[in-house]
C-alpha cells in the first residue's frame, strides 16, 4: 500500500497537475531549482493547502476524509521556516507533538535529547538561532509518532553533525516503516536516498531511484549544473 498518492495535484499559481505515489518506509528526497514548487508539493500533500484539482490520499484515505485529529497522529509537517511568535520554552514546543495524543508526553524527554535539547528546554523558542528552532520543529515531529513526515527542507540550517543526525534518525523511521519526504538543495543527500522527486517549473520532471533519474543530462536541463562522479570530502558521525 502506498503511504502517499497524489493525483493530479494542482494549486493555482504554484503547482501543476502533479501524480505521485509513494510507498510505506521509505526515504525520499524532492529535489528542484528555487521555486520549482517543492514546499507547495509537500504543503499540499499535508492537506495544508486548498488546492485547485486533485486530491492527496494517506494510505487509502483521502485527506478530506481524516478527522483533524487523527492527521496529527498520522502525518507531521516541518516547515522551511520556524517563526514563533511567542515565547513558548523549547520543551513547552515539543509537547505540542503529543497535542492528538492526549498530551500524555510520550517521547518528549527522548526526542530533547535526540535533538541536542536538554540545555535548552526551558529557552524561550523565540530567541533561538535558526538551526536550535530547525531542530525544535523536527522533535515536535519525532514525538508526533507519524508514520509519514514530510520535512521542508530540514538539513539548511543545520551544522554538519546534527545535519548527518537527522539523516541517521530519518533512516531508523524509515526501518519502523515510516515514509519520510523530505525536500533538500543538496543533490549529493538526495544520491543516497531511496526515491527522488525531481520538480521543474511546478511540475514533476522525474521520479525514481536516484542513480536512474540523477544522471548528467537531467541535472543539466533542470538546474544548469555540470555533474560528475568524484573524489569528494566524506563526513560521517564520528
Ligand atoms: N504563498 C504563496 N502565494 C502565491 N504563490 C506562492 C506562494 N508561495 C510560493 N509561491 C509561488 O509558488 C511557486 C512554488 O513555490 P515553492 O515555495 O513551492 O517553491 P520551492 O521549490 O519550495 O522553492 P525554494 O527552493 O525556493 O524553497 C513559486 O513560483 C512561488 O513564487
Amino acid at each position: 500500500m502506498n503511504a502517499l498518492t497524489l493525483k493530479n495535484v494542482s494549486v493555482a499559481g504554484r503547482l501543476t497537475d502533479v501524480s505521485l505515489e509513494l510507498p510505506g518506509g521509505a526515504l525520499v528526497g524532492l529535489v528542484g531549482p528555487n521555486g520549482s514548487g517543492k514546499s507547495t508539493l509537500l504543503q499540499a500533500a499535508a492537506g495544508l493547502l486548498p488546492m485547485s484539482a486533485g486530491e492527496v490520499s494517506w494510505g487509502e484515505v483521502k485527506v478530506e476524509k481524516v478527522a483533524i485529529m487523527e492527521r496529527a497522529r498520522r502525518l507531521a509537517w516541518v516547515p522551511q521556516e520556524a517563526r514563533f511568535e511567542f515565547g513558548f520554552s523549547v520543551r513547552a514546543v515539543v509537547q505540542q507533538g503529543r497535542y492528538a495524543h492526549g498530551d500524555d508526553d510520550t517521547g518528549v524527554e527522548a526526542a530533547l535529547t535526540r535533538f541536542d535539547l536538554m540545555g535548552l528546554a526551558e529557552r524561550p523558542v523565540n530567541q533561538l538561532s535558526g538551526g536550535e528552532r530547525q531542530r525544535v520543529m523536527l522533535a515536535r515531529a519525532l514525538v508526533t509518532g507519524a508514520k509519514l513526515q514530510l520535512w521542508d527542507e530540514p538539513l539548511a540550517s543545520l551544522d554538519p553533525r546534527h545535519g548527518l543526525e537527522v539523516l541517521m534518525l530519518a533512516n531508523e523511521l524509515k526501518e519502523v516503516g515510516t515514509t519520510v519526504v523530505m525536500s533538500l538543495h543538496d543533490l549529493r543527500v538526495a544520491h543516497c536516498l531511496d526515491l527522488v522527486v525531481v520538480l521543474s517549473g511546478r511540475k514533476v520532471r522525474a521520479v525514481g531511484k536516484p542513480r536512474e533519474v540523477l544522471t548528467p543530462e537531467l541535472l543539466r536541463e533542470v538546474f544548469g549544473v555540470t555533474a560528475r562522479m568524484g573524489e569528494t570530502l566524506i563526513l560521517e558521525l564520528s
